[in-house]
């Protein structure tokens, strides 16, 4: 079987949510599809209504197969300070017409402040692997690892896009939806993200600099976080850019459009460009002269995150079988 489903961006493209029918009958909830992390959760009729400020809720109780996991519980906490926790059912989860019958959903009894004040975030639907889940007293499974033997093939690809509704597709490649060939990569799952290498970098029409990036392809981040030395060497070339202490972040004029960044993927030669303009990320003064930066330093992580800012110019292959990934421009 293959599947797709659009994905909208919210505001500034900060996050991408993605209808899922949870529950018989089917409840939908507009949820963060997010590559670097494990959890399928959602607000609930069991999170305080203090916490609750306009999402959609899921209700195991009007759910005629819901099923109760009693004794099991959840609690994350994300690298941006977020977290959530709670307790977990077991559940039919539809996403791109293609279900899984028996899912683990985990209904939140505590959300922070992050998540409260996002209305239109109903919650995060984890597709990295499964050893990255939360779940005691047993690790659960993810949608695609649930849904992967019965693909045509077990990839999925993510086509983000900058301000308008990108997609989602299944077990399937939509050679329409990318140009030129797809350049892959090994993928290192042991930390149960989708991390590669990349070898080099290029900033605007510069020559490629040879050094390896070490990241993961996380469509739950906005940004693209990458290494302090390639980040200041960015900056420096554009007049009036400058690390903003108290933003804790690279600044820099919303005009004029700033260079493309490029990262090279493989050993082909294959290079993907990310617009100059995707790189103006939200106006931080009212009078709207200074610009946060889309790309800032991975410092603290561990590795770099090659999140939306970049993965909206590529079509990417996360590809569960053969544990790759796929790049190629479009
Ligand atoms: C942040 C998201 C997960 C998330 C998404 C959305 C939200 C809000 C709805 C409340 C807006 C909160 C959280 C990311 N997903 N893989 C993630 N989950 N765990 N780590 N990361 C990426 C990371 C890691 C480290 C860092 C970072 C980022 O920013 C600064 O330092």
């Amino acid at each position: 079987s293959t599947g797709n489903e659009v994905t909208k961006p919210e505001s500034y493209d900060v996050e991408y949510l993605t209808p899922v029918s949870i529950g018989t009958p089917g409840q939908v909830l507009h949820l963060d599809i997010d590559t670097g992390s494990s959890d399928l959760w959602v607000f609930s009729s069991e999170t305080p209504s203090n916490l609750v400020n306009g999402q959609s809720l899921y209700e195991p109780a009007k759910s005629s197969t819901a099923q109760k996991l009693e004794g099991y519980t959840w609690k994350i906490s994300y690298g941006d300070g977020s977290s959530s926790s709670g307790v977990v059912y077991r559940d039919s989860v539809t996403l791109g017409g293609l279900t899984v019958s028996s899912q683990a959903v985990e209904a939140a009894t505590q959300v922070s402040e992050e998540f409260t004040s996002d209305s239109n975030n109903d919650g995060l639907l984890g597709l990295g692997f499964g050893s990255l889940n939360t779940v005691q007293p047993k690790g659960q499974k993810t949608w695609f690892e649930n849904i992967m033997q019965e693909l045509d093939s077990p990839i999925f690809t993510a086509d983000l896009k900058a301000g308008e509704p990108g997609t989602y597709n299944f077990g399937y490649i939509d050679k329409n939806a990318h140009i030129g060939n797809i350049s892959y990569v090994s993928v290192n799952d042991s930390n149960g993200y989708w991390t590669w290498t990349s070898p080099g970098y290029a900033i605007g029409t510069g020559a490629l600099v040879s050094t390896q990036i070490m990241g993961i392809a996380d469509t739950g981040t906005t940004l693209l976080l990458l290494p302090s030395t390639i980040v200041v060497m960015y900056y420096a070339q554009i007049p009036g850019a400058l690390y903003d202490a108290t933003q804790g972040a690279y600044t820099l004029p919303c005009s004029p459009t700033p260079p493309d960044f490029s990262f090279a993927v493989g050993d082909d030669g294959q290079v993907i460009t990310i617009p100059g303009e995707y790189i103006l990320y939200a106006a931080i003064t009212s009078i709207g002269t200074m610009c946060f930066g889309g790309i800032q330093a991975d410092s603290g992580i561990g590795f770099s995150i090659f999140g939306d800012v970049a993965l909206k110019a590529a079509f990417v292959v996360f590809d569960g079988g053969k544990k790759r990934l796929g790049w190629a421009s479009k």
